[in-house]
């Protein structure tokens, strides 16, 4: 229906779960974006990211993350690089079966916060 959240559309938690679980395993396998969480806590990244999606998707979660101005602060992300995390993202979406339409919502939904990342 509707009034049913992007979240719910998705499939929920467990949908969630899947795409972290497979974003961190394409970036696992990505020698270039693998570099930038040499020194990263996994977990906690995932705890996070999960978190975010299920905010952004209008799911019951609260992100207790850090802005992501912050976090990505003195990355000095480019925007090759960029592109290529998005696309990782965009395979993980593919592999836990979210269709192109949610995707694009999702994609929409984190869109505003690139601006905080780029040559910083
Ligand atoms: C779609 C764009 C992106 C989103 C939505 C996103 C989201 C996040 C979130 C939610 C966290 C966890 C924040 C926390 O721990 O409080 C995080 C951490 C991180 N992100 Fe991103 N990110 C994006 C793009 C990128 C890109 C392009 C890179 C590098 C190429 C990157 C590198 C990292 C790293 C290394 C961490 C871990 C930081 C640490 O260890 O403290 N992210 N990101």
């Amino acid at each position: 229906s509707t009034t049913e959240s992007l979240y719910q559309q998705i499939g929920g938690e467990q949908t969630i779960e899947e795409i972290t679980e497979n974003f961190v395993y394409e970036i696992e396998y990505d020698p270039v974006i693998l570099e930038y969480f040499a020194g990263s806590d996994i977990e906690r990244f995932k705890q996070k990211l999960s978190e975010q999606l299920c905010m952004v998707t209008n799911g019951p979660c609260e992100y207790t993350g850090d802005s992501m101005s912050q976090v990505h602060g003195g990355m000095n992300i480019t925007e090759s690089h960029f592109n290529r995390t998005v696309d990782l993202l965009i395979n993980a979406m593919n592999k836990a079966g979210v269709s192109h339409r949610h995707q694009n919502r999702i994609l929409a939904e984190l869109a505003p916060m690139r601006k905080d990342m780029l040559y910083k």
